[in-house]
């Protein structure tokens, strides 16, 4: 055990520590809000051979864990664990994790022990300045793997990857639809789940495994050939591009001047040197491997910018060319002024905000944020509607299927905390701010393809006029147009301009919103022929990266909305009347974007991602709903539902999908009466809900399942209004995040 040393120790308070075979935990609890002694953790790996040979991930590999003792013990021993995962890379991400066959809800993926954690208070986990500095006054007591790691995740970060945008779009649509042919498995995984009674495949299961012993210096390996996969492919690209120039170079017959171009025999230089980097940071980890222990820091990871090999991740630059070797008493200044350390922590860390109280009741603990590089977690890529999600307990990181995975699928978690429940916009522009891409998830493909920005159906909607009529209406003209357009046999241009003889009535404008709609991109010929008949600009047929209407409606609830469900709750007069007026108000709201979902022919999972965009939305009018009790119990219940299919289908496993499920569920029962099919149907969904968040192990503890419930229930219904009021709360964070 002499090698394993605290890394950083500024508590003043040991909440616990323990100790096995290969790490020492240090957990300490700080002071609420107390940014200053929030602090820390460090877990040390033991030094192992970096030159034994590993066999990686056997497929179909089963990880069991006795759950009771996990969620329940303090003292419970963290083993790092590879499940039916492998690391491959992503097109158009770098690498990433895939399935090596189908997963069901809540079987567990990974166990991940941090290279280095930090704890803070609930809600405050620490920021990436901390952790950056905790790592670059800890480099010293790092083992060799995890600096080789930590200087593999440095290359990374240096490999761009040409962005194979399309293709990376494939693939998502691809799992996307493969997902939801799954959706099955999900109810059955439910149906499992009511039978109180142990279900076989978990009661037979075996004994837990003996910890694999090299699982971090295989997959170190594994990223490595991968990562040198990516660069030989950009090197490929960059000779190419290098061709072509010289080639242009040729032909315009110019002679390009040293300095400009080339070296001093007048070879052109790459614009970026991506091979160059790996070579080095490589180079450097296997260097630094050997000197264990050794006082120097790399200079890839804490030199200042030199200016060569530099790529903008995240906003900020990348850089692994430094002249001098910087030791650690004179390296502080990196960490300040940004560099790679820093994108590296910006890039990889993971932060929780400690929000699950419910499991630290169960262990009699007090709540902690935390902030932390997990090796395996840090691989993960970002999905807006992501299939795992990542669950921190004891400082170990437990990766879970939120939903059932199909062999292939590429296993993904949110990057955005509460962010995920934003409009596309907003979730694009943060993740270009965080992390310098641009999100081409499902989730985000479908918004930004089908919604057209400037004209709704709810905008023609007249009183009395139910949405569905409207819809089928428009339907009807949609096909009219169609089948002219087929009879007249010529691109539909002559198929409108027969018709926009007679411009100015009502059914050649329905008509050809209808067409436009249906065509959805429509643009081109018709978009000219809509600008000639109403005038530029009336009627767009363009899609636009904006959904206006989702955008719209979440500015309108942070400008307005809350403030008004706070006034409305707490009016000292007439408070009913306003709440009924503002309940109205939302509920039309909710409307419009349902009628645009059905007037787009979105399938379900559409309409659920649609709503999940304004998910505020949804919350505040079950939230007022609830408080008012101005809606029907029915309404309340549906609205209660709802949010809980949202939450499920974008943050599975998430601490708000359990609690909107076990919410629904106690509505539905006190609703509907215990035995009825509509209380046991929002059982099974609360269910599901635990499954995904604590594990599929539950199936064989049913108590413990009955207990992380109840916890739940007490948790919600003991602080009353309060806790109901804490929604208004939540909303201004969605808000401000
Ligand atoms: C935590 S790392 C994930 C591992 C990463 N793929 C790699 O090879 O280093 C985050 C980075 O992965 C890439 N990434 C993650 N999710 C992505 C997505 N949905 N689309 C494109 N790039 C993504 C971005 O470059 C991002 O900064």
């Amino acid at each position: 055990m002499g090698h394993l040393q605290p890394l950083i120790q500024r508590c003043n308070l040991t909440k616990h520590c323990y100790h096995h075979r290969n790490r020492k935990h240090l957990h300490c609890s700080s002071p609420l809000g107390s940014p200053a002694r929030q602090k820390v953790v460090i877990s040390v790996a033991a030094s192992r051979s970096s030159t034994s040979s590993v066999a990686i991930c056997p497929s179909a590999t089963r990880i069991t864990l006795p759950v009771t003792s996990l969620y329940t013990s303090q003292a419970y021993t963290h083993r790092r664990a590879l499940g039916p995962v492998q690391l491959e890379v992503v097109p158009g991400k770098g690498l990433g994790w895939r399935a090596t066959r189908d997963i069901a809800t809540g079987e567990l993926l990974f166990v991940s022990l941090p290279v280095a954690a930090l704890y803070g208070a609930p809600g405050q986990p620490p920021g990436n300045e901390e952790l950056t500095e905790a790592l670059r006054q800890s480099w010293t007591h790092l083992v060799p793997l995890e600096r080789r790691w930590l200087l593999l995740l440095a290359d990374c970060c240096t490999a761009s990857c040409a962005p194979a945008v399309a293709a990376a779009a494939a693939t998502t649509i691809a799992t996307a639809a493969g997902t939801a042919a799954s959706g099955q498995s999900v109810v059955a995984a439910a149906v499992e789940m009511s039978g109180v009674a142990v279900a076989p495949e978990a009661a037979s299961s075996p004994p837990p495994q003996p910890p694999p012993v090299d699982v971090l210096e295989g997959l170190l390996l594994r990223a490595r050939a991968l990562l040198a996969e990516v660069q030989e492919a950009e090197l490929d690209q960059v000779q190419q591009q290098q061709q072509q120039q010289q080639q242009l170079q040729l032909e315009q017959q110019q002679q390009p001047t040293v300095a400009e171009a080339g070296d001093a025999n007048g070879t052109p230089r790459p614009s970026v040197t991506p091979c160059a980097l790996t070579a080095y940071a490589i180079t450097d980890a296997n260097s630094l491997a050997a000197t264990s222990g050794a006082q120097i820091l790399p200079p890839v990871l804490f030199g200042t910018s030199t200016g060569l090999g530099t790529s903008n991740i995240g906003g900020s630059s990348i850089t692994s060319s430094s002249s001098s070797t910087i030791t650690s008493s004179s390296s502080s200044s990196s960490s300040g002024g940004g560099g790679v350390l820093a994108d590296l922590v910006q890039r990889y860390s993971y932060s929780e905000g400690g929000d699950d109280l419910v499991l630290t009741e169960l262990q009699d603990v007090s709540p902690v944020s935390c902030a932390g590089l997990w090796p395996e977690a840090a691989l993960l890529n970002h999905s807006c509607c992501p299939n795992a999600s990542l669950l921190v307990i004891g400082g170990a990181a437990y990766l879970r299927a939120g939903r059932p995975v199909l062999e292939g699928e590429e296993l993904t978690v949110s990057y955005l905390g509460l962010g995920v429940f934003k409009d596309v916009a907003e979730r694009r522009s943060r993740l270009r701010a965080s992390h310098g891409f641009q999100c081409t998830c499902p989730r985000c493909l479908m918004e930004h393809e089908h919604f057209p920005t400037c004209r709704y159906p709810y905008q023609e909607q007249r009183p009395g006029q139910h949405h569905h009529q409207l819809y089928l209406q428009r339907q009807t003209q949609a096909e009219r147009w169609k089948d002219r357009q087929e009879s007249s046999g010529n691109g539909g241009r002559d198929g409108v301009s027969s018709s926009s003889s007679s411009s100015s009535s009502a059914v050649l404008d329905d008509e050809l919103l209808a067409a436009a709609l249906m065509g959805r991109r429509g643009g081109g010929p018709l978009q000219a022929l809509l600008n000639a008949v109403f005038g530029s600009g009336r009627f767009l047929t363009s899609v636009a990266a904006d959904h206006a209407l989702l955008r719209r409606i979440n500015r309108e609830l942070v400008s307005d909305l809350e403030a008004a469900a706070h006034a409305a709750l707490t009016a000292p007069s007439r408070p009913r009347q306003r709440q009924a007026a503002l309940l109205g108000r939302l509920e039309g709201l909710l409307e419009q974007v349902e009628t645009s979902c059905a007037f787009l022919e979105l399938p379900p999972r559409g309409r659920l991602m649609s709503l999940a965009s304004v998910y505020g939305l949804v919350r505040l009018t079950s939230e007022l709903a609830e408080l008012s009790q101005q809606a029907t119990p029915e309404r309340r219940l549906q609205l209660l539902q709802l949010a809980t299919e949202i939450v499920e289908d974008v943050a599975p496993g998430s601490d708000g999908h359990v609690t909107a499920a076990v919410k629904a569920a106690g509505v539905a029962r006190r609703v509907y009466g215990a035995d009825s099919p509509t209380a046991r149907k929002a059982e099974l969904t609360a269910s599901r809900a635990h499954l995904a968040r604590y594990g599929r192990e539950l199936l064989s503890d049913p108590g413990l399942l009955r207990r992380l419930a109840s916890i739940r229930r007490r948790l919600m219904t003991g602080s009353g209004l309060a806790a109901s009021m804490g929604v208004l709360a939540w909303m201004q964070q969605v808000g401000s995040e």
